[in-house]
């Protein structure tokens, strides 16, 4: 790259031929000052000169990269802020979780650190590109994406551990037998962070996080034959159909019904379903039905019948929520998850690990919202200083990073005891403190997302530009206080669980 003088800049100072330097590197701005959505007239004022400090109050870095053609030259003063390499770590303070750099952990060892690496690689190169751009137009991901996801098995990771892994390569030289609930966490928080909570994110088969589970726990072997692969390649897509119009957390109000053929060979389902994640594009419908036996668990395929309508919502269409229609469709009985009349067990076994996942990805997209606040706070300047030097900025900050913290504690230590307890004793023992985990972590996303925005003002209500993320996830993350179980709902199941093993024999 050719070099120049910062005086040899400075004659470049007039409309038609401008130019300045942006950290370093000298950019001609001449034929791009009429398209620059900042206007023409603020380049003009900045015309020859160093720029740097005026371009980082306007903009995120992320400009740079996509307008390097404007660079012309660089100069010999040092480059301030470059961008980071390709998945490194930030190094903004509570940007990553306290393990990921260099704090000692009980949890986490080499092979976590390796993974998440490894993930935050895929993520950067297959995933943050079309996040913004996807989510934006409502566009679901492309095939491409989701069998790349398919093919570092990342679909299968997300299913956590167990059986499906064997004899499969996994990100980062992890051996799948080494594979735990901690690994399954990091990738849903990487995911999280690059493709944005509640938004593009969803659109990348989170339906299966769901939809699959029961059939991995309860499916008969046929089904796990015949579903499983496919789905984990990222081919076929599957979801999970319980919610309805008039039944929400409300799983027991449930109406979509299954009458059972005189023959007994089929049912014939009739209903709706609706909030349906990824149903607009699902292969496979993981669904909850009643029947004269009760709640039933049945495996649907996209058929005669089965009709799907977007639905549009506050997130994104790329998530495919849908309203699903069943009208007269046949489903044999062997598509049966579970035992007729016990879905009920089957839905609130699920629940655990779909209350978990959503955590874990909560507890990331909020971490990364705490990095765009401490780098907002730092290097926009008001009232002559930057943000961060007043203390009601700095009080805002330690509130979100207190809450993040101590939630994410809780996460671990209730991860861990996942690690440790097989599927059933999960379901009996951490079905209790994973809802009231749940309800902890959506209270401080609320905090998290409501100092956001007074910290960025304007700028967290505006679509583009420096505060774009804060904007999303303001808009987005009343999701996670409904999905999975309301805040209200789950409050109460965590009391009523341990009311269970109360000891009869306490007393004050
Ligand atoms: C390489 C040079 C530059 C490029 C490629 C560029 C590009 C952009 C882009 C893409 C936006 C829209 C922001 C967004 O929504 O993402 C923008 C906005 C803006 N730019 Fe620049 N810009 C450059 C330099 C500058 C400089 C040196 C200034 C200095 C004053 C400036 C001032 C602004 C302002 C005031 C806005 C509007 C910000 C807002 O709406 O909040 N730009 N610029």
């Amino acid at each position: 790259m050719q070099e120049f003088t910062v005086a040899e800049v400075a004659k470049h100072n007039v409309p038609k031929d401008l130019w300045c330097i942006i950290d370093g590197n000298v950019y001609n701005l001449t034929d791009f000052a009429d398209a620059h959505p900042g206007s023409a007239v603020v380049l003009h004022k900045i015309a020859g000169k160093d720029a740097t400090s005026e371009f980082y109050s306007f903009h995120r870095q992320e400009v740079l990269k996509k307008y390097a053609r404007l660079v012309i030259g660089k100069t010999a003063v040092l480059q301030k802020y470059p961008l980071p390499p390709p998945a490194s770590f930030s190094k903004v303070p509570y940007a990553e979780t306290l393990a990921t750099l260099t704090k000692p952990s009980p949890f986490y060892n080499q092979s976590h650190l390796a993974f998440k690496r490894a993930i935050r690689a895929f993520c950067e190169e297959n995933i943050a590109p079309d996040a913004e751009s996807f989510a934006k137009l409502g566009k679901i991901p492309t095939r491409e994406t989701l069998l790349a996801m398919g093919e570092t098995n990342i679909h299968a990771c997300r299913l956590g551990p167990g059986p499906h892994l064997k004899g499969r390569t996994l990100l980062g030289g992890v051996l799948p037998e080494d594979f735990d609930y901690f690994h399954e966490a990091i990738a849903h928080e990487e995911i999280a962070r690059a493709a944005g909570i509640y938004c593009y994110a969803e659109g990348l088969a989170s339906g299966m996080m769901i939809g699959a589970p029961p059939v991995l726990k309860f499916g008969p072997a046929w089904m796990k034959e015949k579903v499983i692969p496919s789905i984990l390649s990222g081919e076929k897509m599957i979801c999970l159909a319980i919610s309805e119009p008039g039944a929400g957390s409300d799983v027991a109000g449930i109406s979509c019904e299954a009458i059972k053929t005189p023959d007994g060979k089929h049912f014939i389902v009739n209903g709706t379903k609706k909030w349906i994640t990824n149903g607009t594009f699902s292969h496979y419908f993981t669904t909850a039905v009643k029947g004269t036996a009760g709640i039933s668990m049945l495996l649907i395929e996209r058929s005669d019948g089965v009709e799907t309508e977007a639905i549009k919502t506050s997130g994104t269409g790329s998530a495919g929520t849908a309203y699903v229609t069943f009208t007269n469709v046949k489903v044999p009985v062997e598509n049966l998850i579970g035992k007729e009349g016990q879905g009920f067990a089957v839905i609130m076994a699920n629940f655990n690990h779909e209350r978990w996942g959503m955590v874990a990805s909560a507890c990331s997209a909020a971490r990364f919202i705490v990095e765009e606040c401490f780098k907002w706070a730092t290097q926009r300047k008001v009232f002559g200083k930057s943000l961060v030097e007043q203390p009601v900025i700095r009080y805002k900050l330690g509130q979100m990073i207190a809450d993040l913290e101590a939630v994410q504690s809780w996460y671990e230590a209730i991860t861990y005891q996942m690690t440790k307890l097989d599927y059933k004793q999960q379901t009996q023992q951490l079905a209790g403190p994973i809802a009231l985990l749940k309800y902890r972590c959506t209270r401080m996303t609320h905090l998290v997302s409501d100092n956001a925005v007074q910290i960025f003002g304007g700028r967290a209500i505006t679509a583009t530009g420096m505060g774009r993320h804060i904007e999303q996830f303001q808009r987005t993350n009343k999701f996670g206080a409904i999905l999975g179980g309301a805040e209200e709902v789950l409050l109460d199941l965590g009391v009523r669980q341990s009311m269970k093993v109360y000891p009869k024999d306490a007393r004050l």
